[in-house]
């Protein structure tokens, strides 16, 4: 007897967004089969998406290839202008692009439409730098040259992009793509690609020409990231995801010598100093704790806080974590939204499991909820230590650990104990410890009495583990563009 599949019915003001093909060569194309999309909230099928394999691939690249051809003449101003009718277009649709978002990765309504806008404004952003990649004209040693330097799109530029910001992890890459004069092959995480291909459907609306963004659907992540990283037609691969898989593509990447942009897992450290504003400091780390049920690179993973506030700010946490509301993201009520699948939800558990037996105190939370398979509850541990895997790994759900230190000097070799190099944050009011601590911290981004770091003016990348490059701020640019030295001689 066939069981009926429990479909997500979505009530959209511009149906045409939900799309089951991928996008290839400004055409919507089939694959041989079809890859179900699931809603974490509640296991309903939100849809189906074209299951594409390496050739379907290799065609996106060629359309890329042709489309460059012409894409690398528009000008400047020409690419600016496309760029922002596309983020007017995504700003006008903004509710279903929300809904479609948090159909297929369960984080709450208000966190998918701030992603839209978030994603927007990267879009916005560059179709202003757009116009703004000068180059240099340098007094040569002789007067019988001139030493020009101009800044040209660095070609075709392929992209495999994450579940955790369906939307924004793409916009964060195509738009400087685009605006440096670059065309654009996507694979978006299977578990998310609707979000992908309604971006797609404002991009064709907004003119953007055929074979400049192409978005390649599909479970075949190997296979079609295989193409991806060692085309040779493809001459930059920027990677959002986990450091492993980075890696993974980053060698692939080695046999045609591809630039590659990194965006990959974090270890974040949240210090909480003696003199810091407890009230402050419990509203940043919920904020940079919770945010996306804990799924993002950016979330505080160890809270490393001064013995003598230790209590205090203990308690305070606890309160503030119960006050969090479980539930399906289209509840208005709900805080914390499901994770994006039932494994990410056993893989949490096992972390907090091990954190216990190791001698942690569950003060909070820490049970699988009955909520459904994909639902984990705000959890804190209090009386963690450097030996439990909360420590050493990226915990990527919804668990604050808390640790104790004595000295300045404690906390920084505490949060510089990782092979990751995200982001960090601490909380003083204390104005020379703020250099000092800033500038001791192995991070690519430091946060001081905040939690939230991430827009579209600031350079947002790692180092060490956490991988290279950077994305939005007018640093953002430089990895979609090449320097050309022109020496004119015979003067
Ligand atoms: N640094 C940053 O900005 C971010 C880092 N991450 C990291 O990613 C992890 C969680 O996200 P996931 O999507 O589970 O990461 P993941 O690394 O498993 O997958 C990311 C993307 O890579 C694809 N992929 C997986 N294996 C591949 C392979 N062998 N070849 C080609 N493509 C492959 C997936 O389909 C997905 O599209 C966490 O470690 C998190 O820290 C996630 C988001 C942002
Ligand atoms: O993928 C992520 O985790 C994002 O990069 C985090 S943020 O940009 O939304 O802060």
């Amino acid at each position: 007897m066939s069981t009926a599949e429990n479909i997500q019915t979505l009530s959209l003001n511009y149906p045409e967004l939900l799309r089951s093909q991928a996008y290839i060569n400004g055409n919507w194309v089939e694959g041989n089969e079809s890859v179900a999309v699931f809603n974490p909230a509640n296991g309903n099928i939100v849809g189906r998406i074209a299951n594409l394999n390496a050739q379907d691939t290799e065609a996106a690249v060629a359309a890329a290839e042709t489309a460059l051809i012409s894409w690398r003449q528009t000008t400047a101003k020409q690419r600016a202008q496309l760029l922002r009718r596309w983020y007017e277009l995504i700003m006008e649709n903004q509710e279903d692009l929300a809904q479609i978002l948090t159909a297929e990765q369960g984080k709450p309504l208000a966190e998918a439409r701030g992603e839209i806008a978030y994603g927007a404004s990267y879009i916005e952003w560059f179709s202003e730098e757009a116009k703004r990649i000068d180059g240099d004209i340098i007094p040569a040693p002789n007067n019988q040259q001139r030493v020009m330097v101009i800044k040209q799109g660095v070609g075709v530029v392929s992209a495999i992009t994450p579940w955790n910001f369906p939307n924004a992890m793409i916009t964060r890459k195509a738009a400087p793509a685009l605006a440096a004069g670059c065309t654009f092959v996507c694979k978006p995480a299977t578990e998310t690609p609707l979000s992908a291909l309604a971006l797609c459907v404002l991009a064709q609306d907004a003119g953007i020409p055929a074979g400049v963004i192409n978005m390649v659907t599909g479970a075949n992540s190997r296979e079609i990231g295989g193409v991806l990283s060692s085309h040779p037609s493809i001459k930059k691969l920027t990677f959002t995801g986990s450091t492993p898989v980075g890696k993974v593509l980053m060698s692939q990447c080695a046999s045609t010598v591809k630039k590659t942009s990194m965006e990959l897992g974090g270890n974040a450290p949240f210090i909480v100093f003696e003199d810091a504003n407890i009230d402050a400091a419990i509203a940043g780390a919920v904020a940079s704790k919770f945010r996306n049920a804990g799924q993002t690179c950016v979330c505080t993973n160890r809270i490393l806080v001064h013995e003598n506030v230790a209590e205090e700010f203990t308690q305070k946490l606890i309160a503030a974590v119960k006050a969090l509301t479980l539930g399906d993201g289209t509840d208005t009520e709900t805080s914390i939204g499901p994770m994006v699948n039932a494994k990410a939800v056993l893989d949490t558990h096992s972390l907090v499991e091990d954190a216990i037996n190791q001698g942690a105190t569950l003060c909070t939370g820490g049970k699988v909820s009955d909520l459904g398979p994909c639902y984990y509850p705000a959890t804190v541990l209090a009386n963690a230590t450097p030996s439990m895997r909360v420590f050493k790994e990226e915990i990527f759900g919804p668990v604050a650990p808390i640790y104790t230190f004595k000295t300045t000097e404690e906390a920084i070799a505490l949060a510089n104990d990782t092979e990751f190099g995200l982001a960090a944050y601490f909380y003083t009011r204390d104005f020379a410890r703020t250099y000092q601590v800033s500038e001791s911290l192995e991070y690519g981004m430091v946060g001081v009495n905040t939690g939230i770091i991430s827009n579209e003016a600031a350079p947002f990348g790692g180092v060490k583990e956490s991988g290279n490059g950077r994305e939005g701020s007018k640093y953002g640019l430089d990895d979609y563009l090449e320097l050309k030295y022109i020496c004119l001689g015979g003067l």
